[in-house]
């Protein structure tokens, strides 16, 4: 029965998938249309179950008056019936009206809500540009990612089981009140009123304070896992201390904006103390007093004493769960302001997917300062005919990179455009994009699985002959056989530790490799794929790489230019424009940057053997 409730809503369906909401109601609304079927039947259920508990103290108050009536001996001749019926109310109908509504409210909604929202959150985040990442922390990321699942949940929730229940009682209390006597429903009446007000004016604070906080968490959380991701570097450079001092402060602010939060809770239950102290002086006096002028029964005296009193034990429960709910709605506030954040790349409506015929890039115009005046590109013309192996000299900060990712579509241009065989890179979809390009970068990361699954990333539809085959060519196999991780798993299956930290930097450049070997893509990207390696090694894979661009259109960037001297064609970049376009005997018969370059080059590497 359990799985039947759980099951009545596909938590992960792709009907799902839009992005965020930005405002909070709008976001709400989103979540819950998964569920719309269902929500009327929630709140009936909830309507109906919160009227049976203010009718049930009612009728107890009749029963007391009947008991006074009949007298013990006739009791049961008279109101026998009654009594029956309402056993069945108390029995069955009650238990299974509130069955329902949990059913619906645990398995159907909260089983399904926290992980719905997530993987949406989750899903969006990916969908970002790499460089929505650069300007963010992973771990608050993350941290808003995780606690927005529990927060929209408990809010849902509570707005379901607590405040329906609360408002539906009070509004039963009410009307039962005014059944014995309208003089006993004005005060209470007047009560709600100033209670409303109180609440909504504490709980308005409280999403404040609780924003603050919940901001104050993850920042704390992002400094933490920085440290923790870049843990070498810290090491290297003794910064222990540094970064404890940067996690306190942090730690220190949060402390800070929790004590906030802590203080309003205290001054709230001083205050919602005083209030209910109130509502039991302004219904029962006035309760007693009607009895003493004989206008209402002892019955009745007793039902609204009751009533007063589970709602003033009530009251507080309704106080928390209100101050919960803003509190929560903080944090999503909070959590959607990058987790809603529009993707800056996105797939044009009616892209198609890339078609690669000869693989010749066209770069017209290509301008791109990241927002700012200068830096970046600066009005880049390029034609790359098919087939043909570019090497992109230049020195630091010239703007290589950043030619490569918009290549790569991380960014869009702010002027100009790419062009493959005559398709607008951006009107093209991303994924076609990239699949149709091999990156070797320098600083390639792993991710945390086997060696086959790094591989197979290039091309999950390959056999694992043809993996081996793009391992074998990559000059990895061998290595790859001789692997054993902690779990003594061996060879391909063994696992590579997070970003391949477990493997050498010259293994971890060869799996990269043998990944892009499997991809087979027609455009071929080295980003300085072969400077983190030993020269013996090097050499190995330049020659791999050389066999690897057969029949390729290739862009290999490269501080040490002997890895690019033997390419068709050499473009020197300079502040972020073409200085200088040629073969390398071309270039260096030019006297200019890129010879200039070279003989510093070829100086320094003379030098070595000397200073030996
Ligand atoms: N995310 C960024 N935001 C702002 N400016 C950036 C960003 N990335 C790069 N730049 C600027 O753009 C210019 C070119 O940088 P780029 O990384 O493309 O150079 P590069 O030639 O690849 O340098 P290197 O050889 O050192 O890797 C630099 O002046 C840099 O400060």
């Amino acid at each position: 029965m359990f799985r039947a409730f759980e099951n009545l809503v596909d938590p992960f369906a792709s009907v799902h998938q839009a992005p965020p909401r930005a405002t909070l109601r709008a976001y709400l609304a989103q979540q819950l249309a998964p569920y719309r079927k269902w929500l009327p039947l929630m709140f009936a259920t909830g309507v109906l179950t919160a009227l049976m508990e203010s009718g049930l103290i009612f009728y107890s108050g009749r029963v007391v008056d009947l008991m006074a009536e009949t007298g013990a001996g006739a009791f049961w001749a008279q109101h026998g019936r009654e009594m029956l019926l309402a056993l069945f109310c108390v029995l069955i109908l009650r238990p299974s009206l509130v069955g329902l509504n949990h059913l619906l409210l645990e398995q159907t909604l909260s089983s399904n809500l926290q992980e719905q929202v997530r993987w949406q959150a989750h899903r969006h985040l990916l969908g970002q540009s790499a460089g929505f990442f650069q300007n963010d922390f992973a771990g608050r990321l993350s941290n808003r990612v995780m606690q927005m699942g529990p927060a929209v949940q408990d809010s849902v929730h509570m707005l379901f089981e607590a405040v329906l229940f609360a408002v539906t009682y009070m509004i039963g209390a009410v009307v039962v009140l005014s059944q014995i006597d309208w003089r006993l429903a004005v005060p209470l009446v007047a009560w709600v009123g100033l209670y409303a007000v109180y609440v909504r004016h504490t709980a308005l604070n409280v999403a404040a304070t609780a924003e603050k906080w919940s901001d104050a968490r993850s920042a704390a959380t992002g400094r933490i896992v920085d440290a923790y991701g870049n843990i070498e570097t810290v090491k290297l450079f003794a910064r222990d201390g540094q970064e404890q001092a940067y996690a306190l402060s942090a730690l220190r602010r949060l402390r800070t904006r929790y004590q906030r939060f802590l203080r309003m809770m205290t001054r709230l239950a001083f205050g919602s103390i005083a209030i209910n102290g109130v509502l039991i002086l302004i219904v029962v006096a006035p309760a007693i007093w009607l009895w003493m002028r004989g206008a209402v029964s002892v019955g009745e005296v007793a039902a609204a004493s009751a009533l007063t009193i589970r709602l003033n034990g009530m009251s507080g429960w309704i106080l928390w769960v209100t101050i919960r709910l803003f509190e929560n709605m903080g944090v999503i506030r909070e959590g959607l302001r990058s987790l809603s954040a529009v993707h800056e790349v996105t797939d044009a409506p009616e892209a198609k997917p890339l078609e690669v015929r000869r693989a010749e890039v066209r770069i017209e115009g290509l301008r791109h300062h990241y927002g700012n005046t200068k830096g970046g590109v600066n009005g880049i013309d390029l034609h790359i005919p098919a087939g043909q192996r570019v090497g992109i000299a230049g020195p630091s900060g010239a703007g290589k990179s950043t030619l490569i990712n918009l290549l790569l579509r991380f960014r869009d241009p702010e002027g100009g455009r790419i062009l493959i065989d005559g398709q607008d890179i951006r009107e093209v979809t991303q994924e076609s994009l990239r699949s149709r390009i091999g990156v070797v970068t320098q600083n390639t990361s792993l991710i945390h699985r086997s060696v086959r699954a790094n591989i197979m990333y290039g091309n999950p539809g390959a056999t694992e002959a043809e993996m081996i085959a793009a391992a074998k060519r990559a000059e990895a196999h061998e290595f790859i056989m001789g692997l054993r991780d902690q779990q003594g798993r061996t060879g391909y299956d063994a696992h590579v530790g997070e970003r391949g930290v477990a493997l050498s930097g010259g293994q971890r450049q060869r799996i990269a490799i043998a990944r892009v070997v499997l991809k087979n893509a027609p455009i071929l990207i080295l980003d300085e794929a072969t400077s983190a390696l030993d020269s013996a090694v090097e050499e190995a894979i330049q020659k791999t790489l050389l066999d690897v661009m057969q029949g390729k259109t290739v862009i290999a960037i490269a501080h040490r230019l002997s890895t690019i001297a033997q390419m068709d064609r050499i473009v020197v970049l300079q502040e972020g424009a073409i200085a200088e376009d040629g073969s390398h005997a071309e270039l260096l018969a030019r006297q200019g940057v890129y010879a200039g370059l070279w003989q510093r080059q070829a100086g320094a590497a003379e030098q070595v053997p000397e200073a030996v």
